[in-house]
């Protein structure tokens, strides 16, 4: 089902290839990415960002050349705490509040942008975006000109490399976004059939669901929301967005005033000395590779804020420890007041939330660290002399027992080895299809499912370890 969506949506995008109108610009999409920009000689951007009053450092210069498009680089030595850009209020592009009234084009997209769900805030900005892509003249175009033709976002993998991820939680999302955009676009042509053509925001021109998804992927690729003036608003940022992200970014966003005119800026700012022929990075946010691949079209290799999503099911942990050789466990037949603590965790009654996550920087999610000690345990007066947040450190060392800190250990890793069972390849065989002639799309996927397996064996080696050195704790007080 989910796989015909997307085969939908990309033959969407093909058919139409044809319908653009002389007067106005294309909204068509065109299937290559990487480096291809909406037009081929796109206008310089340093240059319009100056002219229109913004600020860059003489020293940067756009690059194109690496796995990650284009992006920033240092030409020569730039020093700490220097200013590389500084955006006066008018360049970014924004989206008024979605409270305002009005007529004419504007007051359209707004009403569009109320019916996109909080969770596809990306597509409301992308209504903007997309409007000042239609229409010839926008102030915006020099920018706009400049933004890749195409995205390696999941909405537009065949739907075979869908598949090919291979994880369920992501696979589910692409196929939400595919379907909303197949819904939103008949939603958005039932809206603008019978508009005026001085009230249509996209210059009378067609919108697809394939426009659409262009105009989503560019803003969750590349929009910033600032947390000061602007209160969390998205913004795409012309010439910041030019920066790629790392975990040890040497920049960062930051907002200040302007001294001449006391006005608002939009400025990035080098946080280390940046050496010549060095890159600029920001970074876009402690996320794990779902957000990464969802949003920006690639992942991280050994993100350290990666997981991997488990339901919490009593019926599962039970098969995961009694293959971990643990006698008659009772997940699934909790005592009162172990369902009591559960419910404390969120993990039983009305409103729990049995997701549950395996990775990043906690490992193993406190509320599973902590039900699994719990329903390990005997008796309850030595669990309820504990508060939860100890019960769900995984830094507090065997807070019941070490027979039952092993215990749980074993049954994650017992899980751990149930989640590597739902991956159809393993990952030898994954790294085998890298190395064949394979489109970059199926590339990246199978990149992500190696990614999520990899971590996956990471839990297990450090769960494993840590149950050696309370086993050999064990011996040693013995
Ligand atoms: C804000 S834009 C940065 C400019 C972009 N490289 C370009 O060519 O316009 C974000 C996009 O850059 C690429 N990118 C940024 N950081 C990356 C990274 N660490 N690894 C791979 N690709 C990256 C991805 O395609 C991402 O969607």
């Amino acid at each position: 089902m989910g796989a015909t969506k997307v085969v939908m949506l990309m033959a969407a995008r093909d058919s139409f290839r044809n319908s653009t109108a002389t007067h106005l610009r294309s909204l068509q999409f065109v299937s290559s990415y990487h480096t291809t920009r909406l037009v081929p000689q796109p206008p310089d951007l340093i240059h319009w960002v100056r002219r229109e009053g913004g600020f860059v450092h003489q020293d940067l210069r756009i690059s194109d050349g690496d796995s990650y498009g284009l992006g920033l680089v240092a030409a020569r030595e730039i020093p700490r705490g220097s200013d590389l850009i500084a955006l006066p209020n008018h360049i970014p592009l924004c989206l008024q509040s979605l409270d305002s009234e009005g007529d004419g084009p504007d007051a359209v997209i707004v009403q569009l942008a109320r019916r996109v769900p909080e969770e596809l805030w990306a597509m409301r900005l992308g209504l903007r975006l997309l409007q000042e892509r239609a229409v010839v003249g926008s102030y915006w175009w020099p920018y706009i000109s400049n933004l890749p033709e195409a995205f390696s976002v999941p909405i537009f993998f065949p739907g075979e490399d869908i598949k090919n991820l291979q994880y369920a939680p992501v696979v589910h999302q692409v196929n939400k976004r595919c379907r909303f955009l197949l819904d939103f676009e008949k939603e958005v042509r039932g809206s603008l059939q019978n508009i005026p053509s001085k009230s249509h925001p996209f210059g009378g021109q067609d919108v697809d669901a394939s426009s659409l998804g262009w105009a989503m992927s560019a803003v969750s690729s590349r929009a910033f929301r600032l947390h000061g003036l602007h209160k969390g608003v998205p913004m795409m940022l012309p010439l910041i967005d030019m920066c790629n992200h790392s975990f040890h970014p040497n920049a960062q966003i930051i907002q200040a005033q302007d001294t001449s005119n006391s006005k608002m800026l939009v400025k990035v700012v080098a946080d280390k000395l940046i050496e010549q022929g060095e890159p600029v990075m920001l970074n876009y946010g402690n996320l794990s590779n779902d957000f990464f691949l969802l949003d920006y079209g690639f992942v991280i290799p050994s993100n350290p804020h990666d997981h991997v999503e488990l339901k919490y099911d009593g019926v599962l942990l039970d098969a995961a420890s009694m293959a971990a050789g643990i006698a008659s466990p009772t997940f699934s037949s909790p005592t009162e007041w172990q369902l009591q603590i559960l419910s404390q965790l969120g993990l039983h009654g009305d409103g729990a939330i049995l997701k549950v996550t395996l990775g990043g920087p906690e490992l193993v999610e406190g509320r599973l660290l902590a039900a699994l000690r719990v329903l390990l345990a005997t008796e309850a007066e030595t669990v309820q002399k504990h508060g939860l947040d100890t019960l769900k450190s995984l830094s507090v060392e065997a807070p019941l027992g070490v027979a039952n800190e092993i215990a749980a250990f074993r049954t994650i890793i017992a899980l751990c080895v149930i989640a590597l069972g739902h991956f159809p390849t393993k990952i030898m065989e994954d790294e085998s299809l890298l190395r064949q002639d394979v489109s970059s799309l199926r590339k990246l996927a199978v990149q992500f499912r190696i990614e999520k397996k990899t971590m996956i064996i990471d839990v297990m080696k450090e769960l494993t370890k840590r149950v050696r050195l309370l086993q050999s704790n064990l011996k040693t007080t013995a």
